[in-house]
């Protein structure tokens, strides 16, 4: 199976498109009370970043608990306020003022990694409903990783999802013209969120049992795509209702694919997560909060032990809504087997090992018009 009809070919085993498939309707299916939550929690990260070893560990007992029950927290105290609202301004900036002809001049039907500008209504995460998918509204601005916006400079062996060497160009940009100072706002901020997911790494490691630095060799030059996203207002705003008949799907369900996705939202909500007892919850933004939500690659990578949880995204405001995920891997090239900590007699490994790009690019490809998430 290749992806569709608008984007560039990617192969795409059917294992992994079937693997896509049976995953998000079990999700869906499942009724399970047991796991079942109502609110997200909110884990303040500070005094990880200067306190003891025993502040570090009190944190990663609230992300194991986070992991093991919801799949989704917020962090505060992470110091990246200003970077956040900067650029979320900028988000603004480039979905309302470039001009279409500069926005066509990127388009992603031209990257072969799904990067630079796509329109609304061009693709669909929806995996199960192939033939005929439901169009999302949201316009969005795709990018991935290189080294020069690594603040470490990156090891010189970065790959991208199916192991080429990168391609300086595989980015595409926006002219300077068309919006200036773009660039070294995106870089700013994406700088900054490598560096806080790299710190997170050090917390996941605790919260698993493993030592701090574990994860340390494996995110030298870390898989990173990152997305601009826009989600025009509602034509029929009802803020409390979680039924979707007379909305418009901005995002449909899914689950991310990566490790782990940092998620910035502007103070508009959205975001709605599943409970496995059938219950969206709003994952309203909190002021100074950045979502942080486990995705399938480290699910697999922890037997299943960390849960990626279903999340959709429906506008059901009057206003338009801004946000910036960036969904962090390991290298790309990083080939990994359960983590020995998630093993036991009860939960013995379940799944081959696994090379995190390749991972990501079946999944990737296995959407509806090879969208991403
Ligand atoms: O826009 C959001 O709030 C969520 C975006 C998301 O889930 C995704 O891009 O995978
Ligand atoms: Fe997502």
């Amino acid at each position: 199976m290749t992806a569709s009809v608008d984007s560039p070919a990617m192969d795409v085993t059917d294992d992994s498109a079937l693997e896509a498939r049976k995953y998000l309707a079990s999700r869906l299916a499942t009724k399970s009370t047991e796991t079942s939550f109502r609110s997200i929690p909110v884990i303040d990260v500070q005094s990880s970043f200067s306190g003891t070893n025993e502040d570090r560990q009190a944190i990663a007992k609230q992300i194991h608990e986070a992991c093991t029950t919801v799949g989704f927290f917020y962090i505060t105290g992470h110091g990246m306020e200003e970077t956040c609202n900067a650029t979320l301004k900028l988000a603004k900036r480039f979905f309302n003022e470039v001009p279409e002809s500069s926005k066509e001049a990127i388009h992603i039907k031209t990257s072969k990694y799904f990067r630079g500008w796509e329109p609304a209504s061009f693709s669909s995460v929806d995996v199960l409903e192939t033939k005929n998918p439901a169009k999302e509204t949201k316009e969005a601005f795709n990018w991935g990783y290189e080294a020069g916006l690594d603040p470490t400079g990156g090891d010189g062996k970065y790959v991208e999802l199916d192991g080429a060497v990168p391609d300086s160009k595989a980015n595409l940009w926006p002219s300077e013209d068309a919006i200036p100072g773009f660039y070294q706002g995106i870089s700013e901020y994406y700088g900054s969120t490598l560096q806080l997911c790299r710190h997170l790494c050090r917390l996941f490691a605790l919260s698993l049992d493993l030592p701090e630095f574990f994860f340390n060799p494996m995110i030298t030059h870390p898989g990173g795509i990152a997305r601009l996203i826009k989600y025009k207002a509602s034509e029929n705003p009802q803020p409390l209702s979680f039924s979707i008949e007379d909305q418009e799907i901005g995002l449909g369900a899914h689950s991310d694919y990566e490790c782990f996705t940092l998620l910035l939202q502007d103070s508009v909500p959205g975001l709605e997560i599943l409970s496995p007892d059938g219950h969206w919850i709003s994952a309203t933004p909190i002021q100074g909060g950045i979502v942080v939500n486990v995705a399938d690659f480290l699910m697999r990578w922890t037997n299943g032990v960390y849960k990626s949880t279903v999340h959709r995204v429906i506008n059901r405001t009057a206003e338009e809504r801004y946000s910036i995920p960036l969904f962090f891997s390991i290298n790309y090239d990083e080939k990994v087997e359960t983590l020995p900590s998630c093993i036991s007699e009860d939960n013995p490994a379940k799944f081959p090992p696994i090379t995190a790009g390749k991972y990501v690019l079946d999944r990737l490809a296995a959407t509806v018009l090879g969208g991403y998430q």
